[in-house]
């Protein structure tokens, strides 16, 4: 069959999951977080704001995510929802489909589901996030025990080596649920029943949940932290406490999403610093005593080129 019939590769998560590797996808994130932040003449990576279409009726979103990377030679877009109701009916919040593109022709390649590829591709942004701002990895506590949570907690032990572990979620069975599930695997992770316990002097702290008023807190962490906040609730920005944002020095993946998603800031008067790739390229820096959060929107562009690297991982094996 020519390539211009040939029916695009279907990938499912169980598929993708396969071909994904902690050791090739963190750098190939890293190099996209940094090109992002690049000011050149001709842009190196494109990715229109994304729209995210509340669901009438169903507290449920659709986003939309195209993108383009010169460097990885890829076009994609992510179709992608989140229902956080979906708990409730033992599923998913979040599901997603990646169409990757031909960039010579924009025929279909491959059709990806993009569950395994959201929960990757954000853990490792924010491992790059981390090894850049963390100063002490004796603790590391996450918030939060969805599929997010499992993520961080496998990206940032590939990256760093914690001597602690802890976890707590706002639903107790969660946090024990997850911590069981790595204690098959023979990795020990503490289930903490208080927020407050299970950051108290941590190193590295996660927040990946659906909660839309505040689960940590600045009077509970210690100077020098760093926080990746993942998640959030109907804002972007409901994670944290007034205190802890005003407080801490704050990076995000890409500013022109953040001016829309994170304007609330603006009415606690609280301003994003810049992108985490300025701190990879050296542009910007953070004095090491300073709490640091990098607030993770989630970019199209690391959609295109994780979905990029399966393609060729793909191709390899096959
Ligand atoms: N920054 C990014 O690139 C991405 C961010 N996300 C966000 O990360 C968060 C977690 O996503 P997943 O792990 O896929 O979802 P999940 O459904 O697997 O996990 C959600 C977690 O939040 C907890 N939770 C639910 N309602 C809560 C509430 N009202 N208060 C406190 N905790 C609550 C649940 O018990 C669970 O531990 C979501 O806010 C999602 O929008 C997800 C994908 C990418
Ligand atoms: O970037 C992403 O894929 C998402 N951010 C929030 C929900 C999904």
């Amino acid at each position: 069959m020519s390539s211009s019939t040939a029916s695009p590769l279907y990938l499912t998560d169980e598929d993708v999951k396969k071909l994904l590797q902690w050791d090739t996808l963190i750098p190939v994130i890293e190099r996209a977080l940094k090109t992002v932040s690049q000011t050149v003449e001709t842009p190196l990576v494109v990715q229109p704001p994304r729209t995210i279409m509340p669901v009438p009726d169903k507290n449920g979103v659709l986003l939309t995510m195209p993108g383009f990377s010169k460097n990885d030679d890829a076009l994609a877009c992510k179709l992608v929802t989140s229902f956080p109701d979906n708990a409730q009916k033992g599923m998913a919040s979040i599901f997603g489909t990646v169409l990757l593109f031909d960039t010579n022709t924009g025929k279909v390649q491959a059709i990806m589901e993009a569950n395994e590829i959201t929960a990757w591709r954000t853990a490792a942004a924010s491992a790059v996030a981390t090894k850049y701002l963390h100063k002490g990895s004796d603790i590391l506590a996450i918030l939060g025990s969805g599929v997010q949570a499992r993520s961080h907690i496998n990206a940032l032990t590939h990256l760093l080596k914690f001597k602690e572990i802890r976890v707590w979620n706002h639903n107790q069975q969660g946090a024990e649920k997850l911590a069981a599930e790595f204690h098959e695997l023979g990795k020990c992770i503490s289930v903490c029943y208080s927020a407050d316990d299970a950051v108290k002097n941590a190193d590295v702290i996660v927040t990946a949940t659906y909660a839309s008023s505040p689960i940590l807190k600045r009077k509970w962490i210690k100077n020098g932290v760093h926080i990746n906040a993942v998640g959030a609730g109907i804002n972007h920005h409901s994670e944290l406490d007034k205190e802890l944002y005003q407080a801490a020095s704050i990076y995000t993946d890409t500013m022109p999403a953040a001016q829309i998603e994170l304007k609330g800031l603006a009415d606690i008067e609280v301003s994003v610093l810049g992108e985490i790739g300025e701190i990879i390229q050296g542009t910007k820096h953070v004095p090491r005593e300073n709490i640091t959060v990098f607030h993770s929107l989630g970019m199209a562009v690391e959609d295109v080129v994780t979905a990029k690297l399966i393609y060729e991982q793909y191709k390899m094996k096959n």
